[in-house]
């Protein structure tokens, strides 16, 4: 099958208006975890996106190091140590949407929180596999629970995924990896393409601007936001991608690198422009 652009019609038909008669509970649950003593950053980042991008209510389950910087920089999220296991498990199975791997790092804490996760996620749950997940995953041949799956991989840590080399990921063997994989796959490039069953999606946008430490944690965050607040979960995914790289074109204009958090403020000023009726 031809490889679709993602198109503003999709964000037009996936970001409406609020109804009035909705609340916190209304917008959804996510729980982001990761972050360890080493990339505090990424999961400040993703925690940031994801409220910026309109979730309900946010937890983070992270190292004890990074809660007071967290708190400091987003006081809207709750916060909790990710070594506390009972409680990550009850926290996850709360959540609508999850976001698992941004600076989560691959040593054995952190592979014994991924499990945890992974064994308690349902059916119904949105489950974003975003960095050291996605390597954690690989390089332990983890099974995969029954669950929306998205993975968000750049290309080497798709070539760790799929065994394809970057100079093999074409677009069938692209399809049939992740046909075999399952789930939502988003290839993270110049022209990011995200792969759902037979059809392949591809971002029109997207600049070297962003090659910066915390884009793709930002964008995970972001995927975790919309999943939990839009049901239809192909498009939350298409509308997060295509919004964060035209965030990032549009800040590109005036500026030779656009910062991931910068992209994180702008998100909501972009979401109401979508949901507006058009003249
Ligand atoms: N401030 C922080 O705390 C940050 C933490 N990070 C975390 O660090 C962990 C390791 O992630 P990394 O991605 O750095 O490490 P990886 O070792 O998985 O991949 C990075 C390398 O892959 C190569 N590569 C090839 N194609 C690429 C593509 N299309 N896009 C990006 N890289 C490509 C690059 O040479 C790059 O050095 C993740 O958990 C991540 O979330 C990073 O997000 C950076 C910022
Ligand atoms: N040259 C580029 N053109 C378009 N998008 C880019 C470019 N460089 C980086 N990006 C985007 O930045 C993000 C980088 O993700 P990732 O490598 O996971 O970052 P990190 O793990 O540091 O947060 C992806 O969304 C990718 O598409
Ligand atoms: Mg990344």
């Amino acid at each position: 099958m031809a490889i679709q652009p993602i198109t503003e019609a999709i964000l037009r038909q996936t970001i409406r208006k609020r109804p009035a008669d909705s609340h916190k509970g209304t917008y959804g649950r996510v729980v982001l975890i990761g972050g360890n003593a080493r990339y505090g950053g990424a999961i400040i980042m993703a925690t940031t996106a994801a409220i910026y991008a309109g979730a309900g209510l946010t937890t983070t389950l992270t190292d004890p190091l990074n809660i007071t910087a967290l708190h400091a920089r987003m006081p809207e999220a709750m916060v909790v140590d990710f070594h506390d296991l009972k409680l990550l498990r009850e926290l996850t199975e709360a959540a609508n949407s999850i976001v698992i791997g941004p600076g989560l790092g691959t040593d054995d804490d952190s592979l014994s929180v991924l499990q945890t996760v992974l064994a308690g996620v349902s059916v119904d749950q949105s489950v974003t596999i975003d960095g050291s997940a996605i390597d954690l995953i690989a390089s332990h041949d983890l099974s995969l629970p029954q669950a929306k799956l998205i993975f968000t991989p750049h290309e080497m840590e798709w070539q760790r995924l799929s065994g394809l080399s970057i100079s093999q990921q074409t677009p069938a063997n692209n399809t049939r990896l992740a046909q075999q994989l399952g789930g939502i796959i988003v290839l993270k490039k110049h022209h990011t393409q995200v792969l759902f069953e037979e059809q392949t999606f591809e971002n029109p946008g997207g600049t070297p601007a962003m090659a910066t430490g915390g884009m793709g944690d930002t964008l995970a965050g972001m995927v975790g936001g919309f999943t939990a607040q839009f049901a239809n979960q192909l498009n939350a995914v298409l509308s997060a991608v295509f919004i964060h790289s035209q965030i990032a074109d549009d800040l590109a204009h005036n500026a030779y690198v656009v910062l991931p958090t910068q992209i994180s403020e702008e998100i909501p000023w972009y979401m109401k422009q979508y949901s507006l009726p058009q003249s």
